[in-house]
């Protein structure tokens, strides 16, 4: 099994790269995975995916911190991202929203397609603004209903569906989306819980 894992930032990647004893670099190939750092946001995930993603890969994990709208999900779990929609491709229609899709221009939700059994399934949304204002939160609930967002999601979703390559996309939240309120934001335990969860994914995939 070839595996890339993407990431955003390396510091999502912190305890991957000491436990795996990797250079603090921002692609990296070894004998059984591969790891990508892309930088945080759509541009930036499709520019290095671009650059870097090729068919002999037969899995991408893409992985990294995520707010989440549903207060049922603790901060530092993990969850399943398995259906992600570009929330903001469309035209607005005075007070209404249209879709890429409702344009005619193509589609905005993407789908993962390859299983694991033991983490919440949910819907999200990747943005390039962080949701962080109480109206736009409500909007933007009512129009897709997603339980987390991120800034990279879709992308990578996006590039493996063009090439025919499974995805999983695993995220740790660490925030809820709400009128922005960055001191409450357990960052840390996202990310420790997250690269606790790589770690073991890594090494069962290369056993
Ligand atoms: O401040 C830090 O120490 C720090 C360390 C590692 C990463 C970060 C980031 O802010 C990474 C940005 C990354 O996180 C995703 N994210 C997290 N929360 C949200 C959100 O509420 N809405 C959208 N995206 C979110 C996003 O995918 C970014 O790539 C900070």
């Amino acid at each position: 099994m070839k595996l890339l894992v993407v990431a955003a930032t390396q510091k999502e990647l912190t305890k991957v790269y000491e436990h795996f004893d990797l250079a603090e670099q921002d692609f990296i190939k070894t004998p059984n995975f591969d790891i990508l750092i892309t930088g945080v946001g759509m541009t930036t995930t499709a520019f290095s995916l671009g650059q870097r993603l090729d068919k002999s890969y037969d899995l991408v994990l893409n992985v990294g911190i995520a707010g989440s709208f549903d207060k049922n999900i603790p901060l530092g779990g993990l969850v399943n991202i398995y259906k992600d929609t570009f929330a903001e491709l469309g035209a607005e229609d005075n007070n209404n929203f249209l879709t890429i899709d409702e344009l005619g221009f193509g589609k905005n939700t993407f789908q993962s397609n390859y299983e694991i059994n033991n983490l919440p399934k949910v819907k999200g949304i990747t943005v390039n603004k962080v949701h962080g204002n109480s109206k736009s939160i409500e909007t933007i609930t009512k129009r897709f209903q997603p339980q987390v967002e991120s800034m990279e999601g879709a992308a990578v979703f996006y590039a493996c569906e063009q090439l025919s390559i499974p995805c999983l996309q695993i995220r740790s939240i660490s925030n809820y989306v709400t009128p922005r309120a960055k001191e409450t934001w357990e960052i840390g335990l996202a990310i420790k819980n997250l690269n606790d969860w790589v770690i073991d994914f890594i090494t069962q995939k290369i056993k």
